[in-house]
């Protein structure tokens, strides 16, 4: 199996405050990680390293067999983050120039985008199912829908991987589920490794195959088909507080 991330004794901290202490974790090609734990235990830091906009303190991180100083590929890497629900209703951007957005690191700031890029764009937004919304305002959209486009728009990139930030907050329970079965299908037909912050442990369990465990400085990972039932991994985490979080939808 290909690692597309090698994480070797990264320890990080803001100022003289440790965060993450001597953490080793792996990423396969191909996997669905879910990535959970209590508020401020370090999640979204963790991210910003592997995303290369926070240096660690120690430590080394690998992306595609490669230290990530010296890392260019970056179309590999998509990245979505929570939903964007700072869109008033007329930001005046449509959806097919949100996603076509992302072309330009691809083409060069200075290029324009031609006929044959734009197909790339109706063809991310037909497979998340937003090609008939493409003249429309991003702002009009419902938060579910506008979460779809941002996935389509990391698409034009064809990246391997795609990390999401707690994408579901503030959206409908209908519109989370149609959007799982969505990152369903792009990890288990297109062959996209999903890795997903999430508050919901519920969720996660359900959808992801592994799950990696932030709490006190470490990250715990525990497999879907390990012996060690999840819960008394969680339970290390969370403590008392764990069968409030707990919930199936
Ligand atoms: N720029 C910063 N400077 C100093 N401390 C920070 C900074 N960003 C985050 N922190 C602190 O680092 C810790 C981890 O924060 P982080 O946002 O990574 O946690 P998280 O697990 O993503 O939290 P949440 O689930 O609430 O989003 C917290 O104690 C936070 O207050």
């Amino acid at each position: 199996m290909d690692k597309i991330l090698e994480i070797n004794n990264l320890s990080f901290g803001y100022d003289d405050k440790l965060i993450l202490d001597n953490i080793n974790f792996e990423i396969n090609s191909g996997d669905y990680i879910g990535i959970v734990g209590p508020n401020g235990s370090g999640k979204s830091t963790l991210l910003k390293i592997i995303l290369g906009l926070l240096k660690p303190t120690k430590g080394s991180i690998k992306l595609f067999g490669q230290p990530i100083d010296s890392f260019k590929d970056w179309g590999k890497i998509g990245y979505v983050a929570q939903k964007a629900a700072s869109f008033n209703t007329s930001f005046p951007a449509t959806v097919e120039e949100v996603v076509s957005a992302n072309l330009y690191p691809q083409l060069g700031l200075f290029k324009r985008i031609k006929k044959q890029h734009m197909e790339r764009v109706y063809e991310a937004l037909e497979l998340v199912g937003m090609k008939e919304y493409s003249k429309r305002l991003i702002g009009n959209l419902s938060g579910g829908q506008q979460q779809r486009v941002f996935i389509a728009r990391t698409l034009v990139s064809s990246p391997q991987m795609i990390f999401l930030d707690e994408p579901t907050v503030g959206i409908d329970i209908h519109s989370q589920d149609s959007f799982y079965e969505l990152l369903k299908d792009l990890n288990e037909n297109m062959h996209i490794t999903i890795v997903m912050i999430s508050h919901d442990i519920g969720v996660i369990t359900e959808k992801a195959n592994r799950v990696a465990c932030m709490g006190e400085k470490k990250l715990i990972v525990h497999d879907k088909d390990s012996d060690i039932p999840i819960s008394s991994i969680l339970s290390q985490v969370y403590g008392e507080k764990m069968h409030l979080l707990h919930h199936h939808h």
